[in-house]
C-alpha cells in the first residue's frame, strides 16, 4: 500500500539517477534502472530509498541559519561547502541531490550539465532567482523553489534605512567625523515628510515600503503592471504609470524582479524624464539600473543622490564610480542580513528542499506547476492510471511510426472548470515517453521533453457518467497517424486508442481500440485477439502457467458472441519468448502483444 500511495508525488520528481545509484546500494536485491523498468517497480525504489537509510545529500553552497541546517541533518547528509570556485562546483554537484544557494552562487547551466542527472532541487534561500538558469534547470527536470516570504520585512526596512540614510547624509558625515571633521554645513539633508515616493514593484516588499514610508509622512505612489489595485487602495497607495511614477517622485524606490523586462529599466532615457534632484533607492537587484547611466544622470545633477544595496556584479568592482560617487550610499546587498530573516529563510527553505526531496509539490515552486497538496491527494491514483495508460498507448505503436500526435479526453462529472490537468497530462507524456527513450521525465520538464520531441498533446474535458464525487470517470489516450503492432488497438477513427478508470483506487485498462475490456494496471499486460470460442482463457492460462507466470486477471471485451474478441491477461512477471510464441501459435489467436508497465 505504501508504494502505492507513493506514487504520485515520488514518481512526479524522481530522478533516474537516484534510482540507478539506489539500485547500486542495493546491488543483489534490486535489478539497475532501465527505461522499461515498470513504474510499479519504480515505485518499489522510491519507497526503499528511505527504508535502506540511503539519504540524499544537499549542498549548502552558502551560509544558512543553524534552524535550517539542522532541519536538513534530520533527513539528509549535509555538505556545508561556502565559496566554491564555478569549476568546483560542478565537480561536487554530481555527488549531491539538492543544492541550497542565496544570491552569491551561479547555478548555471553547467551546473545543471555536470549534475550528471543526480541534481533533483535548487533551494534558493530568498527571494530572487536571478541567479539561477531556470530554463536549464526545466530542461535537467530539476526543481527550482524559493523562500519567498521571509526576508520580506527585512528588505523593505532596509529600504527604509538607506532613504533615511541618504536623505541626511548619515553615511557620509559618519565618514568625515571618524576622519577628524566637523562638517555641519556640508551634511544639510533633506527631509522625508511630505515628498513623493514612487514604489516601482508594488509586491512584497515594494508594499511593505509604501506602508512605512507612508507612516513618516510621504506621498506614495507606486508602478506595478501586474499589482491589482485594492491591494494598493488598501495601503492608501496610488498605482500610476511608469512615466507618471518617475516624472513626479522627489525619490524612487525599486522592488521588482530583475527580469528581461526589467532590465536596465532606469536608463539615460528614463533618466532623462525624472524630476530634477530625484533621489533613487535600490534593494531589488543591479541590473535592473544601467548603472553608467546613472554615474551620468548624478554628474548631470538629475539624480541628486542614490542608496543601493544591489550591483550588476556583486561584489562591484573596487574603483567603481558609481560605488566611489560622493552622492551614493552603499551596502554589500544585506538587504536580508537580519538574524531574524537568515533564520526564517533557513526554515523556509530545509522545509522546502526536504518536501521536494520526498517527492511533495513544494508550494514554493519556481518552474512547476503548484498544485494544492488536497488536490493531488484526490488525483493520486488517476496519476497513475495516467502514466500507464502512455506507457501502454505508446507500446502499441509499431516501430517506425513516430508518435506526434497525441490527444487526451477526459471525463468527468464535475464542472468544467474543477479539474487540474496540468499533473495527469506530465504523467500521460512521462509514459508516452519513457518507454521509448533514455529521457527522464517528471512535472518539471514534461512539457518541455514533449516539445523537444515534437509531440503535441491535446486535451478535451467531456462530460461523463458517474459521480460527482470522483474527480474523473474515465481517461482515453488516443495516437494519430501511426501504425499499431496490434491491429486491434486502432479505434473506428484510425488512431491507437486506449481508456482507462479508477476502481476503488486502482486504475483500470477498459478499453482498447473498439474492445471493452476490464483489466486492474498492475504487473504487466498480454492483449490477444482471437475468434471468440469455447476455452480460450484455458489455453492461454496453460501456457503461462507451465512456466509459472502467474495471472493476476483476465477479461475478454468481444464484437458479438463467436466473433472477434481481445483477451486482456494481466501477469506479475515477464513471459520468456518462447512462452510468448507459444500464445501466438495457439491456432485461433490472430495477433498478440505483450506491453510493460
Ligand atoms: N536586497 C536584498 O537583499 C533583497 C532583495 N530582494 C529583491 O526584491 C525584489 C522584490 O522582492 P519581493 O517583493 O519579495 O517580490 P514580489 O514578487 O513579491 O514582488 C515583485 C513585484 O514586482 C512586480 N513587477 C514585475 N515586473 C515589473 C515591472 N516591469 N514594473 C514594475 N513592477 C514589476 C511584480 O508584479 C511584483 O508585484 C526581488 O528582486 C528580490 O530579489 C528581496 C529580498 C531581499
Ligand atoms: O532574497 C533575495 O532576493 C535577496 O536578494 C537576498 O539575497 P541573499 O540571500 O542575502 O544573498
Amino acid at each position: 500500500m505504501a508504494a502505492t500511495t507513493s506514487t504520485a508525488a515520488s514518481s512526479l520528481l524522481a530522478t533516474k539517477k537516484n534510482l540507478s545509484s539506489l539500485s547500486l546500494t542495493s546491488a543483489n536485491k534490486l535489478p539497475a534502472f532501465s527505461p522499461l523498468l515498470t513504474s510499479s517497480r519504480r515505485q518499489r525504489f522510491i519507497v526503499l530509498s528511505a527504508s535502506l537509510n540511503s539519504k540524499p545529500t544537499v549542498l549548502v553552497a552558502e551560509k544558512l541559519g543553524e534552524a535550517g541546517i539542522n532541519l536538513l541533518k534530520d533527513f539528509a547528509n549535509v555538505d556545508c561547502s561556502y565559496n566554491l570556485s564555478p569549476d568546483e562546483l560542478c565537480t561536487k554537484i554530481s555527488l549531491c541531490d539538492a543544492i541550497i544557494v542565496r544570491s552569491g552562487t551561479k547555478v548555471s547551466r553547467e551546473v545543471f550539465e555536470s549534475s550528471g542527472g543526480r541534481l533533483k532541487v535548487v533551494g534558493r534561500a530568498g527571494v530572487g532567482i536571478d541567479n539561477v538558469d531556470l530554463a536549464a534547470a526545466t530542461e535537467h527536470g530539476c526543481l527550482v523553489v524559493n523562500a519567498p516570504t521571509a526576508n520580506t520585512v527585512a528588505a523593505a526596512e532596509h529600504g527604509i534605512a538607506l532613504m533615511a540614510a541618504m536623505a541626511r547624509n548619515v553615511a557620509q558625515a559618519d565618514a568625515s567625523v571618524k576622519a577628524g571633521k566637523w562638517e555641519r554645513n556640508k551634511y544639510v539633508g533633506v527631509s522625508l515628510v511630505g515628498k513623493t515616493l514612487a514604489v516601482m514593484g508594488f509586491g512584497k516588499v515594494g508594499s511593505e515600503v509604501a506602508r512605512r514610508a507612508k507612516g513618516l509622512g510621504m506621498h506614495v505612489i507606486a508602478h506595478d503592471p501586474y499589482a491589482p489595485a485594492d491591494r494598493a487602495r488598501a495601503i492608501g497607495v496610488e498605482l500610476v504609470s511608469f512615466d507618471e511614477a518617475i516624472a513626479t517622485a522627489d525619490f524612487i524606490s525599486l522592488h521588482m524582479p530583475l527580469t528581461p523586462a526589467t532590465a536596465k529599466i532606469l536608463n539615460d532615457e528614463t533618466f532623462a524624464k525624472m524630476k530634477k534632484g530625484v533621489r533613487i533607492v535600490n534593494v531589488a537587484r543591479g541590473g535592473v539600473i544601467d548603472e553608467d547611466a546613472l554615474v551620468r544622470a548624478l554628474d548631470a545633477g538629475i539624480v541628486a543622490q542614490a542608496a543601493l544595496d544591489v550591483f550588476t556584479v556583486e561584489p562591484p568592482p573596487q574603483d567603481s564610480k558609481l560605488v566611489q560617487h560622493e552622492r551614493v550610499t552603499v551596502t554589500p546587498h544585506l538587504g536580508a542580513s537580519t538574524k531574524e530573516a537568515q533564520e526564517g529563510v533557513a526554515i523556509e527553505i530545509a522545509e522546502a528542499v526536504v518536501g521536494a526531496l520526498k517527492g511533495e509539490l513544494a508550494s514554493t515552486s519556481v518552474n512547476a506547476p503548484m498544485v494544492p497538496a488536497e488536490v493531488l491527494t484526490e488525483l493520486k491514483p488517476y496519476v497513475e492510471l495516467a502514466e500507464k495508460l502512455g506507457r501502454l498507448a505508446v507500446q502499441l505503436v509499431s516501430g517506425g511510426s513516430g508518435v506526434k500526435d497525441v490527444k487526451v479526453t477526459y471525463a468527468s462529472a464535475r464542472a468544467p472548470d474543477d479539474l487540474d490537468t496540468r499533473v495527469l497530462r506530465a504523467m500521460i507524456t512521462k509514459g508516452l515517453i519513457e518507454p521509448i527513450s533514455s529521457v527522464f521525465v517528471n512535472l518539471v520538464n514534461a512539457d518541455f521533453s514533449a516539445k523537444q520531441r515534437g509531440l503535441r498533446i491535446s486535451e478535451e474535458r467531456i462530460l461523463g457518467d458517474g459521480s460527482p464525487e470522483s474527480p474523473l470517470h474515465f481517461i482515453q489516450v488516443q495516437i494519430a497517424n501511426v501504425e499499431s503492432k496490434f491491429a486491434s488497438a486502432i479505434s473506428e477513427n484510425g488512431e491507437i486508442k486506449v481508456e482507462g478508470r479508477v476502481k476503488d483506487g486502482i486504475p483500470h485498462l477498459t478499453k482498447v481500440g473498439s474492445f471493452e475490456v476490464d483489466v486492474s494496471l498492475e504487473g504487466s499486460i498480454i492483449l490477444c485477439r482471437q475468434v471468440d470460442q469455447p476455452g480460450m482463457i484455458g489455453k492461454v492460462g496453460s501456457v503461462l502457467g507451465v512456466e509459472n507466470v502467474n495471472v493476476s486477471f483476465m477479461s475478454v471485451g468481444r464484437i458479438a458472441p463467436r466473433k472477434q474478441a481481445v483477451m486482456a491477461i494481466g501477469v506479475d512477471e515477464q513471459p520468456s519468448k518462447e512462452t510468448l510464441k507459444k500464445i501466438g501459435d495457439i491456432p485461433a489467436v490472430e495477433e498478440f502483444v505483450f506491453l510493460k508497465l
